[in-house]
């Protein structure tokens, strides 16, 4: 469990964390979206101890970040794997000498570090690829090693700072299949930091939205798409998708439902006009969620809202400010 609380980070005098508030289970995947400058990256490495913070507080597994003297924080990182953008491999080992390092580190013995290296080539899927330089694989293939490496001493978290910026879509796909395989096969944490929203919608259970230093908003994946709530919406560039005038509401088709006729029906009989000001429907791991957004007049809104009660639909006022 990662349980961070108000945590403020300066860089001189520039506050780049502010009241950063968050929990992660264990075994979660965890999404923390933002633009560039959102405090990312800055973030992660102060639940490794890369970076410092002053005030507030980090505990993983209950142990204050802060606190940790360098050899307790050599212990703890084996604890915290952690894959980068641009795979930080070195160029002049092979595959099997950059999934070894740390274990050499470590002081593994030789036939250990044999039988680990091999496992998790075979967990990554690059067993065929052992005894290559990096300068040779594919990029994907580069941060399959980087991933093989950050499992090595068996952490229970992996920490991933744009894991996938640098890949093809295809690519990006793969690896984050092999990332849920990862996290369902070792009930590992896994903490993803993107600016990449396939990303969060592809494989993270929770996501938390920032935006200059704070926390914008937290919560299932799902309930934040459904809800398309405006933090989203603001990340997203659709902050001002409803109309100035009348009464907008969005209704929500949740998955396994589907609510088509609904609209023209109400239309019918609550004899109104109606106009669709927006509609989309995404795509979560297995399952389609959509919503819509129409505008009615004032007069019409508050009959629109008690007949979406009466039949049980989810809806939400969007209001333009
Ligand atoms: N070492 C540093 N010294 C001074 N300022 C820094 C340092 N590292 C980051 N910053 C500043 O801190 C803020 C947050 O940066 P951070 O890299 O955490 O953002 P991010 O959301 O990860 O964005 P990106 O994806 O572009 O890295 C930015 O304003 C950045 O300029």
């Amino acid at each position: 469990m990662i349980c961070i609380k108000k945590v403020n980070k300066y860089y001189g005098k520039t506050k780049v964390l502010k009241g950063v508030d968050m929990e992660i289970r264990d075994g979660e995947i965890f999404g923390i979206i933002g633009h560039s400058g959102a405090g990312k990256s800055t973030l992660l490495r102060c639940i490794n101890g890369l970076e410092d913070y002053k005030e507030g507080s980090i505990l993983v597994n209950n142990k204050e970040i802060r606190t940790l003297n360098e050899k307790q924080l050599r212990e703890m990182r084996k604890e915290l794997g952690m894959i980068f953008q641009h795979f930080s491999l070195l160029e002049r080992k092979t595959v099997f000498e950059n999934i070894a390092l740390p274990l050499e580190c470590f002081k593994y013995s030789k036939e250990d570090i044999n039988k680990r290296v091999l496992e998790l080539l075979d967990l990554v899927g690059i067993k065929d690829k052992k005894d290559i330089k990096p300068r040779n694989l594919s990029g994907g293939q580069k941060q399959r090693v980087a991933i093989a490496r950050a499992l090595a001493l068996n952490p229970k978290v992996l920490l991933c700072d744009e894991a996938t910026s640098a890949l093809d879509p295809n690519t990006t796909k793969s690896i984050l299949a092999l990332l849920k395989d990862i996290n369902k096969k070792l009930g590992i944490t896994i903490v993803m930091v993107t600016h990449q929203m396939e990303v969060i919608k592809q494989i993270c259970t929770k996501v938390a939205i920032m935006e200059g230093g704070e926390v914008l908003e937290i919560g299932e994946t799902e309930e934040i798409f459904l809800h398309n709530t405006k933090a989203l919406r603001k990340l997203i560039g659709e902050d001002n998708i409803v109309l100035p005038q009348g009464t907008n509401i969005k209704i929500l088709f949740p998955k396994g439902t589907s609510n088509e006729s609904l609209i023209t029906k109400m239309a019918r009989d609550l004899d109104i006009d109606f106009s669709i000001v927006f509609g989309k429907l995404e795509k979560f791991r297995d399952d389609i969620l959509g919503s819509l957004i129409i505008n009615v007049s004032n007069k019409s809104g508050e009959s629109v809202k008690r007949y979406l009660d009466n039949k049980g639909i989810i809806w939400e006022e969007i209001v333009n400010d």
